[in-house]
């Protein structure tokens, strides 16, 4: 469903991107992990549109997209949610998914919606948090409500534009133990509609959730393979040595 091929990102003179190809298939969970600095969150930001690579292509269901804007990305079924929450914190926890779902459907930009129209987004927004498991906050302003349910607030958002691909960039980041785990076993529960591809630093969150395993480090994917394989390869272990989160 998505590839990429040779994908390179260069900050002067840093290469963040080194020539990375990937092939994250329709329906599974696609994740790319590695340690500090090793270039997720420019893959991540590649993937997603928010700059353009300095070299190499972008495919999304074959067409390629390498020079789509994050809006045009979004309106071909690119889904994302951020490191750092995007939410408008001054609106309620719904009126930030029912924006995300005007995005897909227009009515965001129209002058002549309808009850119907808009109470189907209502009802949409709504199945949406249920689903998330932040129903119960919706009518609170998203900036008050705690930080594990802000990020699952930031997924909420994700799904609303109706993607087919969702890209989750660090989702478990700063959450507590319970959050980390409600939020694996959500991520689980989301495989079984979108295909995912999730950014992680943290080995032990993409272990019993993915399909696949890309291992990045220096800007280069350094092992790919279900997570056995990545489990028990040495230049895996190599690359994780002295972090405390293998
Ligand atoms: N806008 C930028 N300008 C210059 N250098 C950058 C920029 N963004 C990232 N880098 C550099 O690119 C390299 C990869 O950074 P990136 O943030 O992609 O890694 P990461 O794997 O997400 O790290 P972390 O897990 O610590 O967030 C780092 O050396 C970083 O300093």
């Amino acid at each position: 469903m998505l590839q990429t091929q040779l994908l390179c990102k260069s900050f002067g003179a840093l290469l963040a991107t080194n020539e990375v190809t990937l092939n994250v298939r329709q329906g599974t969970i696609h994740s790319i992990i590695g340690p500090n600095g090793a270039g997720k969150t420019t893959l991540f930001n590649l993937l997603a549109g928010v700059f353009p690579p300095t070299s190499g292509k972008v495919l999304f269901k074959k067409e390629d997209i390498s020079m789509r804007t994050v809006h045009e990305r979004c309106l071909l079924g690119i889904g994302r949610s951020f490191q750092v929450t995007s939410i408008f914190p001054e609106l309620s926890v719904a009126e930030n998914v029912r924006l995300a779902c005007q995005t897909k459907s227009g009515l965001g930009r129209s002058l002549f919606r309808t009850a119907a129209s808009n109470s189907e987004i209502n009802d949409r927004a709504d199945a949406i948090l249920d689903f998330m498991g932040i129903l119960a906050l919706r009518d609170e302003p998203a900036g008050t409500i705690p930080y594990g349910s802000q990020r699952s607030l930031d997924v909420a958002i994700a799904i609303g534009t109706e993607p087919e691909l969702l890209l989750l960039d660090e989702p478990t980041s700063g959450m507590s133990p319970d959050d980390t785990l409600r939020m694996i076993d959500l991520i689980d529960r989301l495989a079984e509609r979108f295909t995912i591809v999730l950014i992680e630093h943290h080995m032990n969150v993409v272990m019993s959730i993915s399909d696949t395993i890309s291992v990045l480090q220096g800007g280069k994917i350094i092992a790919k393979g279900t997570p056995d394989e990545i489990q028990n390869n040495d230049i895996v272990k190599k690359a994780y040595l002295g972090e405390s989160t293998w």
